[in-house]
């Protein structure tokens, strides 16, 4: 009896569901005939719109004011964001798919030409697989338009719209914020014109910092500098361990060889690298340690802090040796006087209150004549020799001074060409064995080559005469004159010495 009620029931939701799809099935055909062809698109986009709507659900605006930078930062900050979005997928693809434009910043002070989105332009940004779709609107809207009702009346001249699923309404509101504010603000950083400064008495006097130095023109061994850019990463991503393990987090460097092999080079590379400014401390100026204490008290994070040529500082090093002497007045830290190892001890408990990331840097011609305290492990986390100029160093300031041809990367800028091999190198790699030459020197020498050739070639009228490969024979060639007049001079002071020593 059960089976054959079930059985009926299941007949009966057949004869139903297939009187449904029919009844579909006309109304659908009936349509296709009835309704004109742009009834049918219309209904079409309307409900694949509704579908879109029903998907798109959540959304918020983050709007632009009348105010300062300061009361305009989330949009300024999702603004640089976006446009580096832009950026990344490239200005042409950018400007075909996703309707984007390039223009020149109209709010800050720049003329520099960005890559930004403009008035009703969308674009979709993926966070984490979540999709987020992006439009710029301004507030002139009119109050009755779909968007002023459904956003309600902006105050501000221009506001992003961001779109998404409500799935993602919690990553949207946490992640993908705090990852848009970090983004751009590290973009900033980037941007941001560095400072330089250097102590007068107690104070720091601050100058525009604009070395060109940076790690690809800097002439060293690949593996060492790679070790160093290696170790600046290690550092600046790791506040949370400096945190925990409850150590200033700081590092500590200490760049030691000749005079000109770029010791000076090779801390502009780093503060460009991290964009860091620079305070130049000249320790013999400094009286006493209160004035030290208000000039390290005076430093901002983000910044590297240079001794440079501490081997010459011999007065720190006798005051260090007279350290055990009582000092006159009954507040110590008034009036003692700044020893290099007091120095290290100051920056330690100073800069461990501070939380932020710091470097100090010493640099020295003579290593050797550095007090042992100095260099014992965990004063100075890394010892980097710069050393006379190498093949390997010599290859990169080839590029630097003589490379001429340029191959575009994007469609935005270009790249100079390495000059990989010559004929003359073989030469010149064995002279660079026999004679101590610096990477100064050697820039130097790179540097006239390249203006005699310059004013040779603009005395010539013919094309052929402009061959590139002429051009690096005849530079090349003044460059193995160089070497060979500096091996003489060394040999002939190297017999002069031998026959003194003979006499
Ligand atoms: N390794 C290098 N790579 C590129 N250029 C260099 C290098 N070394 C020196 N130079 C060139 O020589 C100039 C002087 O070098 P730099 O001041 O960096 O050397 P230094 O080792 O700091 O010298 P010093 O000990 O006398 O202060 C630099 O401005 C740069 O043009």
């Amino acid at each position: 009896m059960a089976s054959s009620s079930i059985y009926e029931k299941g007949k009966e939701a057949m004869a139903m569901a297939t009187s449904v799809a029919a009844t579909v099935m006309l109304v659908r055909s009936l349509a296709n005939e009835l309704l004109p062809n742009e009834a049918r698109d219309m209904l079409s986009y309307g409900l694949a719109n509704l579908r879109a709507r029903m998907k798109w659900r959540h959304s918020f605006s983050i709007e632009q004011t009348d105010g300062p930078y300061s009361s305009n930062y989330l949009f300024y900050h999702v603004k640089t964001y976006l446009a580096s979005r832009m950026e990344a997928v490239g200005a042409t693809n950018a400007l075909q798919h996703l309707r984007l434009s390039i223009g020149t910043m109209d709010d800050e002070d720049t003329d520099k030409l960005i890559v930004s989105m403009e008035e009703g332009e969308e674009m979709v940004d993926v966070y984490e697989g979540a999709e987020f779709r992006w439009c710029l609107y301004s507030h002139d809207v009119p109050d009755d338009s779909i968007i002023s009702r459904s956003l309600g009346r902006r105050g501000g001249k221009l506001y992003y719209h961001v779109t998404f699923h409500k799935k993602h309404k919690a990553k949207a509101l946490s992640g993908y914020i705090d990852y848009i504010i970090k983004t751009a603000k590290d973009i900033r950083d980037k941007e941001r014109p560095l400072t330089m400064y250097t102590n007068d008495d107690s104070d720091w006097t601050p100058e525009d910092f604009c070395h060109p130095s940076n790690f690809a023109t800097l002439a060293m061994n690949h593996a060492l500098k790679k070790s160093v850019i290696d170790d600046l990463e290690k550092f600046i991503t790791r506040k949370a361990f400096y945190k925990r393990i409850g150590k200033a987090w700081k590092r500590g460097y200490l760049f030691y060889g000749p005079p000109g092999t770029g010791k000076s080079s090779l801390i502009a590379a780093m503060a460009n690298y991290l964009r860091f400014d620079l305070y130049y401390l000249e320790l013999t100026g400094v009286e006493n340690n209160s004035q030290l204490r208000k000039l390290l008290l005076g430093m901002t994070n983000k910044s590297i802090l240079v001794i440079e040529d501490i081997d010459c500082t011999i007065e720190l090093k006798q005051r260090d040796d007279n350290k055990k002497k009582p000092p006159k007045s009954s507040d110590p830290s008034k009036d003692e006087k700044v020893t290099l190892s007091g120095l290290l001890n100051f920056v330690d408990g100073l800069w461990s209150t501070t939380g932020e990331e710091r470097i100090i840097v010493f640099t020295t011609n003579y290593k050797e004549r550095l007090d042992p305290a100095l260099l014992r492990p965990g004063r100075m986390d890394m010892h980097v020799h710069m050393g006379y100029c190498t093949p390997e160093a010599f290859r990169i300031l080839v590029d630097n001074y003589l490379s001429k041809k340029e191959v575009p990367i994007d469609n935005l800028s270009k790249k100079e060409v390495p000059i990989d091999n010559h004929r003359t190198y073989p030469e010149i790699d064995e002279l660079l064995g026999e004679v101590a030459v610096t990477p100064a020197e050697m820039a130097e020498a790179l540097l006239r080559s390249k203006e005699d050739l310059d004013v040779a070639e603009n005395a010539l009228t013919s094309k052929e005469d402009h061959d590139d490969d002429k051009r690096l024979d005849v530079a090349l060639g003044k460059i193995v004159e160089f070497l060979k007049s500096k091996k003489e001079c060394a040999n002939k002071e190297e017999e002069s010495r031998h026959k003194k020593k003979m006499t």
